[in-house]
């Protein structure tokens, strides 16, 4: 009886205003029990899962970083950057205890009060580095995504201390710190593939010149097979480390129009790449696409860290591969641009990409 009163009465409110403007999130949602999700949630159906498309036989590569001197793990690394976009990492360098302390620091920030929460909301954040939402882009899109989040944009220690919410910012500070060096091994390889001899300040700042750390948490979802968690996108960043929990349900695109699942390991990190290193590499390394889904069952949370150029870095294809004479394939764009036009619009798929196509 109770709940089912509750769900006449959602009908009636205005959910959108509920999640998105009044900071209760879809956290907030979840907790009143639906018995169904609010039509706002209901994805068409080409952008839910098809469990048809799933394929099992083939798998991401699992990357041990303990050999990294060693040649054939350099190998692994550019191949699967090539092929998949997508790898994990183990014996990566970063302790376990980071990564578990991260974790429980996600969900301490998202147990907060909604008023709390509501802080680093867009209009009430004191500092566009600081961004507590929901879904992706809620005024672009025609359907909300199943995901609350808090975005960190790393300015400075100092910034950071000052306005990163405290239940968090030291967690979230030591992952970053802590990754810094399997980042620097990662980008080190693969800019070995495209001719790229060091990585230098100039190159420094155009991979790595600008970090974000997003907590993302995934509540429960009554009906996980009408929505998603996150669409379908690419990632902007140069490239993405990101901590997954032991729920499951990142799927990659893998060939012929499939979906790969991406498993948890215990003490692993994914690695993608971002589209500025499609961009910078000239087409060899692949951005590809991936989506989350909702799950019926359990809170889920993740932590990428993005990895970008610096804002005002021009991105194109580097010199160094088109040295032997390969066309380039994207033109010069200003990384701000770039950005700012991916959180412009609502996710879809791989488009992203065709604003810096020649
Ligand atoms: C120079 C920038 C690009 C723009 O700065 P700004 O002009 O002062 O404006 P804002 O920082 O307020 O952001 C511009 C717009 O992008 C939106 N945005 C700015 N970051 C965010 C944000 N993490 N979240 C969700 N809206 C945002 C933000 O809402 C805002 O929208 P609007 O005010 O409606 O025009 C600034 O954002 C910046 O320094 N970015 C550094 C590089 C960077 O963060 N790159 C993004 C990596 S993130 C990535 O690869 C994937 C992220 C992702 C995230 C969620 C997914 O579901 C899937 C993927
Ligand atoms: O939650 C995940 O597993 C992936 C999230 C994601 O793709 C993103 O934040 O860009
Ligand atoms: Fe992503």
């Amino acid at each position: 009886m109770a709940p089912k009163m509750v769900e006449s009465a959602t009908n009636s409110w205005d959910i959108t205003d509920f999640v998105v403007n009044q900071g209760h999130g879809v956290k907030g949602l979840s907790e009143m029990k639906l018995l169904s999700i609010p039509k706002q949630f209901i994805q068409p159906p080409e952008e839910r899962i098809d469990a048809s498309k799933v394929v099992c036989e083939e798998c991401i590569p699992v990357i041990d970083m303990a050999c990294l001197d060693g040649p054939k793990v350099a190998q692994m690394i550019c191949d699967a950057a090539e092929k998949w976009g997508f790898f994990q990492v183990v014996n990566h360098g970063v302790p376990l205890g980071v990564l578990e302390d991260v974790k429980e620091a996600t969900h301490r920030f998202f147990a907060l009060p909604g008023e709390e929460k509501k802080k680093y909301s867009k209009e009430n954040s004191r500092s566009n580095s600081v961004r507590f939402g929901t879904s992706f882009t809620p005024q672009a899109e025609k359907s909300l995504e199943w995901k609350d989040y808090l975005s960190l944009f790393y300015v400075s220690e100092d910034e950071a201390s000052a306005l990163w919410p405290s239940v968090c910012k030291d967690q979230a500070l030591e992952y970053m710190k802590r990754s810094e060096l399997v980042i620097r091994q990662l980008l080190e390889v693969l800019m070995r593939r495209l001719n790229v001899k060091e990585i230098d300040e100039k190159k420094e700042s155009l991979l790595m010149g600008s970090m974000r750390i997003n907590l993302n948490y995934y509540p429960i979802c009554p009906n996980p097979e009408l929505t998603v968690g996150v669409g379908r996108h690419s990632d902007v960043s140069t490239l993405t480390v990101l901590l997954q929990d032991d729920i499951g349900g990142l799927y990659v695109r893998g060939v012929h129009d499939t979906w790969v699942h991406v498993p948890p390991i215990r003490g692993s990190l994914v690695i993608n790449i971002g589209d500025a290193l499609q961009i910078m590499s000239n087409g060899r390394y692949k951005s590809v696409e991936h989506r989350v889904i909702a799950n019926g069952s359990s809170n889920r949370v993740s932590v990428p860290i993005f990895v970008n150029p610096k804002p005002s870095e021009v991105i194109g294809p580097l010199p160094e591969v088109l040295e032997g004479g390969e066309e380039p394939l994207y033109k010069q764009v200003l990384y701000s641009d770039y950005v700012k036009h991916f959180f412009r619009k609502a996710h879809d798929g791989k488009n992203t990409v065709e604003f810096a196509k020649i």
